[in-house]
């Protein structure tokens, strides 16, 4: 019987899973990938193995008969068709915010839970749904040991300079200060620069993590120096739905001139900006691209977009003291052709040249000449879930037998 890692992901109307066999020794392997979307009205689950062949598929129709607990009850049942061959012993999950308490993955225990229910308001979009899933399982499977994985553990890293806002001395000693997200795509993508190219592992690298969330991050010697998001997943680059960085001025505007409500000015910020406030249309680069030709609007959304990630670059460029390396990731780095072709012709000062062709073809070297190289690498945060869940076992055990 072997062992398997479940890894979870939860958003407001989704759970991704995978699940992976824990050899001895061995990189966890992808056994099954799966994700329960539409939670809470139409849910669809699908379920595939390591090659991407659809194993299952179904659709419930029934409202609250289908929420994240359904959901999580589904995939154990599932799961038990298997038990002879394979036995779920732990469960890894991504938690957006670690706050200052958590700068590692975490075995999860009620206190653990509580603090992490504390950081909710610094990530309303996030946290509160990879909590949901750990409760569920605290209540219905008691005795199933759950590993906490941050998003904000790998810019630990970071100097105390990187981290600062110019706030007064005690807002940064309650905790008001830069984290950083996205370290679980960072921490692979870093992971697996040297099978890419050994000079980048030691070099200057940024990472640009595009996706629905977005942000860059600038590695030295494969570890976070610096990041575009800071307290919460709302900073940086524009998104699909947040607008990232704004003057916090806008924000008072919107409270006392316009009168929203905090809520309200919440929604805006976190769900009706970005791509989506923008172009009017849609929060999806390819809806964007489609229309591009023929609407001005969804043009200048991406304009904006591309603009925003080539001044960043400059800035981590600026706080690397140079670069050798950038990789593009996540949906829309691993798949949009044109954001790349963008964002590098306003990097060709850096001495960046993109390669036309291979770019069209997806990579993975899509530089070309004797400047600083770009690659196209596929993120995967649940690997790095499965080797974070499965490192905190191994120290519990060790722990359990000395
Ligand atoms: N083929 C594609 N071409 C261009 N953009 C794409 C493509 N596939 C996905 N995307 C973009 O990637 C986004 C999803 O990225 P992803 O990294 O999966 O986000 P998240 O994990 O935050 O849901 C989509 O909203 C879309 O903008
Ligand atoms: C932290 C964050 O923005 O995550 P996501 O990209 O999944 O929205
Ligand atoms: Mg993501």
């Amino acid at each position: 019987m072997t062992p398997v890692l479940i890894v979870l992901n939860a958003g407001s109307s989704s759970l991704k899973f995978q699940v992976y066999d824990m050899l001895d020794g061995a990189e966890p392997q992808l056994v099954w990938k799966g994700l329960y979307e539409g939670l809470g009205d139409t849910a669809h689950f699908i379920v595939k193995d390591a090659d991407g062949t659809i194993l299952e598929e179904k659709t419930w129709v029934g409202g609250n008969q289908t929420g994240h607990e359904e959901a999580l009850m589904h995939l154990v049942s599932w799961l038990s068709q298997f038990r002879e061959e394979r036995k779920p012993v732990a469960i890894g999950h991504r938690v957006v915010h670690g706050g200052e308490t958590f700068s590692a993955p975490v075995l999860v225990d009620e206190s653990v839970v509580q603090r992490l229910e504390l950081l909710v308001p610094l990530a309303p979009l996030h946290q509160p749904h990879n909590l949901e899933p750990i409760r569920i399982v605290r209540r219905r499977l008691p005795g199933m040991p759950q590993v906490a994985c941050f998003d904000t553990a790998f810019h630990q890293t970071q100097s105390d300079i990187a981290t600062l806002f110019a706030l007064p001395r005690e807002m940064r000693e309650s905790g008001v200060r830069r984290y950083g997200f996205h370290g679980l795509s960072y921490d692979y993508i870093s992971s697996v620069l040297k099978d890419y190219e050994p000079r980048l592992a030691e070099g200057r690298v940024i990472v640009a993590h595009l996706g629905n969330g977005a942000s860059l991050c600038a590695l030295k010697d494969g570890v976070s120096v610096a990041t575009t998001m800071g307290f919460s997943a709302l900073d940086g680059l524009p998104m699909g739905t947040r607008c990232g960085a704004i003057d916090a001025g806008v924000v008072f505007y919107m409270l006392r001139e316009m009168k929203l409500s905090p809520d309200e000015a919440e929604g805006v910020l976190y769900k009706r900006s970005g791509l989506l406030g923008v172009s009017g249309l849609s929060n999806d680069m390819r809806v964007l691209r489609g229309h591009a030709a023929t609407n001005a609007d969804a043009k200048r959304a991406i304009d904006m977009f591309v603009y925003r990630i080539t001044r960043e670059i400059g800035s981590l460029v600026a706080a690397l003291g140079g670069i050798d390396g950038l990789v593009f990731t996540a949906g829309i780095g691993e798949n949009d052709v044109a954001t790349r072709a963008e964002v590098m012709a306003g990097l060709a000062w850096t001495g960046l040249t993109l390669d036309d062709a291979i770019n069209r073809t997806g990579g993975p070297c899509i530089s070309s000449g004797d400047g600083p190289m770009a690659w196209v690498i596929p993120t995967n945060e649940e690997l790095v879930i499965a080797r974070q869940t499965r490192s905190v076992l191994g120290g519990m055990q060790a722990k359990l037998a000395s």
